[in-house]
């Protein structure tokens, strides 16, 4: 029905008026009250809607406001922008705001697009288009293009942009991973003061280019709980959450960038009655409707006046949580509210307007994650002072003789604040590498940055030569240019992940001098066909390890030195912690492979406890299109992550389109490690790492607003345009 003629709209109720366009233009400002930006789209009346005749009943009116017209329904109600049926994905591309949230995400703001309404509304079309249905551009939806957008941007600007994607799923209060291969599980949910609420265990993957992140969402929405009821046929049963990370790749002078850019697909609300749900859809469309309603309540209560403002209750459910971030804390927040035109949806219609109309009140701060220059300086010092140590350990194994260090240091000791690890007679392809003058490092001006890299990289160089002496020669030439690989002096060198994330500087300051054969591993477990699965927890009472101090048994690795193997299981190893074989296990990584991210290590840095329960419950096989794939419980550290190929190891993993290699400071070491350097855990529990670029304060989980937290960095929102 079209608005009666002279029928005056109502006025908009308070919170649903529309700001000035001044106002609107001015965007969010960082650190200031910023609201979410809601958007209207209303889709098109289906083929069977109209086959049964049904009327429309939502009109757009121009200006952002929509009007409703029903029999005992007038109402009128205004939005950022409003998108009737005959909009054009492209159109709701650029009027939504979504370029600038991307734009706002490359400047290292954290940012969140969700789409809410019905279910047969039409989210899963605005975001994805109609998926595996038509390639054709025009039906791209809001995910492919920010991709493209995204990506042209890190093509454009200068290094460019590292870039990686986890994507997740809600489903029966369940949260899954949907890149992990393999039978879906539950992954737990925990949160740390730096990154709030975060799914331990979830697999990330490096991209760099289009196909692979389409194909990644593809295969991933494949994986997605669907079913088919009265009122759409590929109906989502779950909330779906896709991250793209986004690190700026070179630390210019100025603070590093990290922001996020997360699209959230809502399950749509429903009337059992209506989509005729029984038995497991109906248990599903309790749950979905369960955790819409908490999200809504957290809605209603941050959309009253700060004074008012009590306890946000985001606990209540797993999608509240997740998204505490985005709805009361330091992201800038896009919500697409969608609806039908049909009159016989109108109740759900009025619902999701109503929804979407209290959400315009609600304000978050948005601030950008600048990690500071003293910051990145300590994580490369880590790295290094890493490395160094690992070095010393595999020369040691291969009875070569040590390079000295700086006098009066001892390896494996706690680093002194600004100390830097021994460096003296390091040298390069350059020639000798002076070590820099104590306090450089942290030193404003000081152009550390060169000597750490170099630094770095002539370490790496070393750790891969020493790793393969049959392959290349040592720079310091004292490593054996012609060896058997796995035999050294009666014991064997292990084999490690050497993967840099995209963007790592080693590689940004000499990408040619990148060692490019390590021995990378898949990052799946216990697969047949795999063949360093994780086993799970050593119960073996045969062990000779005490249970209490045997994180797992690992699948054997060929060279690994016999001491370490489980006599329980043969063609296992365990992975010792505590007392006096203490090694640290990476909780987010104990899904991986020795070789991998998160085997036992010994570095500078933060350390991990054993008890973490044996994650990832996959398969090898992981999206044949997919890039370096990582487990995140550290989401903001740089990882290593399994590449397919090595010392005969089955590799199964698929990769695409360019990736580079290098090492990271969270790549793994299984190696023996001087007793002082093993930092004793203070007790056995799984302990969120800490990440070396740290985030924003959150919320505390409680969920009160205004954290104890800030911002690590600051800066000025360059974006003026968010509206
Ligand atoms: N703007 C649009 N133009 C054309 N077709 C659309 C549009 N929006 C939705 N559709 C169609 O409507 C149907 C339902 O859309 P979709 O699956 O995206 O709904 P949904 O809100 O995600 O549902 P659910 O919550 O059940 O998953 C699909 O067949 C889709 O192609």
């Amino acid at each position: 029905m079209e608005p009666r003629r002279g029928a005056r709209p109502r006025t908009l109720p308070r919170g649903q008026q529309r700001a000035s366009p001044g106002a609107e233009q001015e965007g969010p400002r960082e650190g200031k009250e910023t609201r979410l930006r809601v958007v209207l789209r209303v889709r098109p009346l289906t083929c069977t809607e109209t086959r049964r005749g049904d009327r429309r009943v939502v009109h757009s009116l121009g200006d952002g406001t929509v009007h409703v017209s029903a029999a005992r329904h007038d109402a009128t109600f205004g939005f950022s922008a409003v998108f009737d049926a005959g909009a054009s994905q492209e159109a709701v591309f650029e009027g939504s705001g979504m370029r600038q949230l991307v734009e706002l995400a490359i400047d290292g703001f954290s940012c969140t697009v969700f789409a809410f309404g019905q279910t047969g509304s039409g989210k899963t079309y605005t975001l994805m288009g109609p998926l595996g249905q038509s390639e054709a551009p025009a039906v791209l939806g809001l995910m492919q293009r920010s991709f493209a957008c995204l990506l042209e941007h890190s093509r454009s600007h200068g290094p460019g942009l590292a870039l990686s994607a986890s994507y997740l799923e809600i489903y029966n209060e369940q949260v899954r991973d949907l890149l992990s291969p393999g039978p879906p599980c539950a992954l737990p949910l925990r949160w740390s003061k730096t990154r709030g609420f975060y799914a331990e265990n979830q697999l990330s993957v490096d991209f760099e280019s289009l196909e692979t992140i389409v194909d990644l969402l593809l295969q991933g929405s494949r994986r997605r709980r669907t079913s088919a009821h009265a009122l759409n046929k590929h109906s989502s049963r779950s909330h779906a959450l896709l991250t793209i990370r986004i690190r700026s790749r070179a630390p210019s002078s100025g603070p590093g960038k990290q922001g996020t850019l997360c699209f959230v697909d809502l399950a749509g609300s429903e009337r059992v009655k209506d989509t005729g749900s029984t038995g497991e859809l109906c248990v599903e469309a309790n749950n979905i409707n369960r955790s819409l309603l908490a999200l809504g309540h957290c809605i209603s209560l941050l959309a009253k006046p700060q004074g008012k403002q009590t306890h946000i209750p985001y606990r209540d459910s797993k999608l509240t949580r997740l998204l505490a971030r985005s709805l009361g804390g330091w992201g800038v927040t896009l919500m697409v509210a969608c609806i039908s035109p049909s009159s016989r949806c109108l109740s759900e219609t009025l619902s999701t307007l109503h929804y979407a109309s209290r959400a315009r009140r609600v304000t978050t701060r948005p601030v950008a994650n600048r990690v500071p220059r003293e910051k990145l300086l300590q994580s490369l010092e880590e790295e290094i002072r890493a490395l160094q140590l690992e070095n010393l350990s595999l020369r040691q194994q291969l009875c070569l003789p040590t390079l000295p260090t700086r006098s009066g240091e001892v390896l494996g000791t706690p680093p002194r604040p600004g100390a830097q690890p021994g460096w003296a007679g390091r040298s390069g392809p350059g020639g000798p590498r002076c070590s820099p003058p104590q306090g450089q490092l942290l030193a404003e001006e000081a152009p550390a940055w060169p000597s750490l890299y170099g630094l770095l990289r002539d370490f790496v160089v070393e750790n891969e030569q020493l790793r393969q002496p049959h392959k290349s020669p040592d720079p310091g030439g004292d490593v054996p240019s012609c060896r058997a690989p796995h035999s050294f002096c009666g014991s064997q060198v292990p084999l490690r992940s050497t993967q840099v994330p995209l963007g790592h500087p080693t590689q940004l300051q000499q990408p040619h001098a990148m060692p490019t054969s390590g021995h990378q591993l898949p990052v799946s477990a216990g697969t047949p066909g795999t063949p360093w699965g994780l086993q799970g927890g050593c119960t073996n009472t045969r062990c000779p390890l005490p249970p209490a101090e045997t994180a797992s048994c690992l699948r054997l690795p060929p060279m690994l030195p016999q001491p370490a193997r489980c006599p329980r299981a043969p063609g296992t190893f365990c992975v010792p912690f505590g007392g006096a074989g203490r090694a640290q296990q990476h909780p987010d990584s104990s899904a991986r492979p020795p070789g991998a991210a998160g085997a036992p290590r010994a570095t500078a840095g933060p350390h991990w406890h054993p008890a973490a329960r044996p994650g990832g419950c996959g398969s090898a096989q992981l999206p044949a299109t997919s890039g370096k794939a990582v487990r995140d419980g550290d989401g903001a550290s740089p990882r290593a992550a399994g590449k397919p190929q090595g010392r005969g190891e089955a590799a199964s993993w698929g990769f695409a389109h360019g990736r580079s290699w290098g090492r990271s400071r969270s790549s793994s070491r299984w190696h023996a490690v001087p007793r002082d350097s093993r930092e004793p855990s203070p007790e056995r529990r799984v302990e969120p790492s800490a990440p070396p670029w740290p985030g924003p304060g959150l919320l505390e989980p409680g969920g009160e607003r205004g954290g104890t937290g800030r911002a690590s960095g600051s800066g000025t929102c360059p974006i003026g345009l968010w509206a």
